[in-house]
């Protein structure tokens, strides 16, 4: 399905096909398909109104979509079909966790404590869900101390130890947005789904998160991003798919997409025939 150089022998985690969503008489994605692999960043792009929040909310169980199929492959070979599922078991079974556009922190309570309240659910398991579970049973201790540990590993590759003891809400915003991702880590998903993650970044934080990205990306998480910025997906991504009114106009590598008519005319808001009279007269208004 994708051209521009894309490695087909990659193994696909999720694929979503033949999706549309209508609001009301609005049909905001009309037959979107693509396919995100294992140990990439995906980025889906496009501009304002394009449709990316609404697959990404689709993919994530915010909207169950009007037609369509969206399939997480988890790495034992185990398929989801995310469209019916309920949310909460889109993170808890097919390991797909979010982030959002507007960030969602604890920010009365520390660093720490927001990461560990991640693995709430975790901990209550080990439990037994009891009181008793709760105060002596060795396997709680050791799910307590294993949370400890995947707390502090994420705080340290967020950059975020020495701030650890500080409420959530006093960080700056980039240390906020990496901490909102190292959350979403510790909830061990297969596939982070992140909403414009570099919204609003100064650059000096866009770089510490495209830095953590890339040590998310290395450990073999896989990453779907939503951006309508491309420059920001352009230096992290591996495969970009773009979306104008809903619906697929261009799919491949960085390279393939930042030179594709189409997207440069979805871009600049004209006709794909106009593409090169335009560029010429920006250039010749530049030089
Ligand atoms: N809940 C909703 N009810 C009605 N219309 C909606 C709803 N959500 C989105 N839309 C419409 O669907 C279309 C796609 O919107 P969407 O927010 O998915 O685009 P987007 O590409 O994420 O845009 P942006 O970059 O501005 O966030 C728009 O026309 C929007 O007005």
């Amino acid at each position: 399905m994708a051209s521009g150089n894309i490695d087909m022998t990659k193994d696909t985690i999720l694929k979503v096909e033949h999706l549309s969503m209508k609001f009301g008489g609005l049909m905001a994605i009309n037959d979107f398909s693509f396919e995100a692999k294992r140990g990439e960043i995906t980025a889906l792009i496009g501009p304002n109104g394009a449709g990316k929040t609404t697959v990404f909310n689709c993919i994530t169980g915010f909207y169950k979509p009007t037609m369509g199929m969206i399939t997480m492959r988890r790495r034992t070979g185990e398929e989801h079909l995310l469209e019916r599922l309920p949310d909460f078991e889109i993170t808890k079974k097919a390991k797909v966790a979010r982030t959002f556009q507007n960030i969602r922190l604890f920010s009365g309570l520390t660093v720490l404590e927001n990461l560990l309240v991640a693995q709430h659910n975790a901990l209550m398991k080990a439990s037994g869900y009891t009181f008793l579970g709760l105060l002596g049973m060795p396997v709680y201790k050791k799910a307590a101390a294993g949370a400890i540990d995947k707390a502090k590993y994420w705080l340290d590759k967020a950059d975020l130890t020495e701030r650890a003891d500080d409420p959530a809400g006093d960080l700056p915003y980039g240390a906020q947005r990496r901490l909102e991702i190292a959350r979403a880590m510790c909830t061990e998903p297969e596939l982070l789904c992140l909403d414009e993650p570099a919204a609003g970044l100064n650059p000096k934080e866009s770089l510490a998160l495209n830095n953590l990205l890339r040590g998310i990306r290395a450990e073999g998480t896989s990453l779907l991003l939503i951006e309508h910025d491309m420059s920001v997906v352009m230096e992290i991504s591996d495969h970009v798919v773009v979306l104008e009114y809903g619906q697929k106009i261009s799919d491949g590598t960085p390279d393939h997409v930042k030179n594709d008519p189409k997207v440069i005319a979805a871009y600049l808001g004209v006709e794909d025939d106009e593409v090169e009279e335009v560029i010429a007269e920006e250039l010749g208004g530049t030089l």
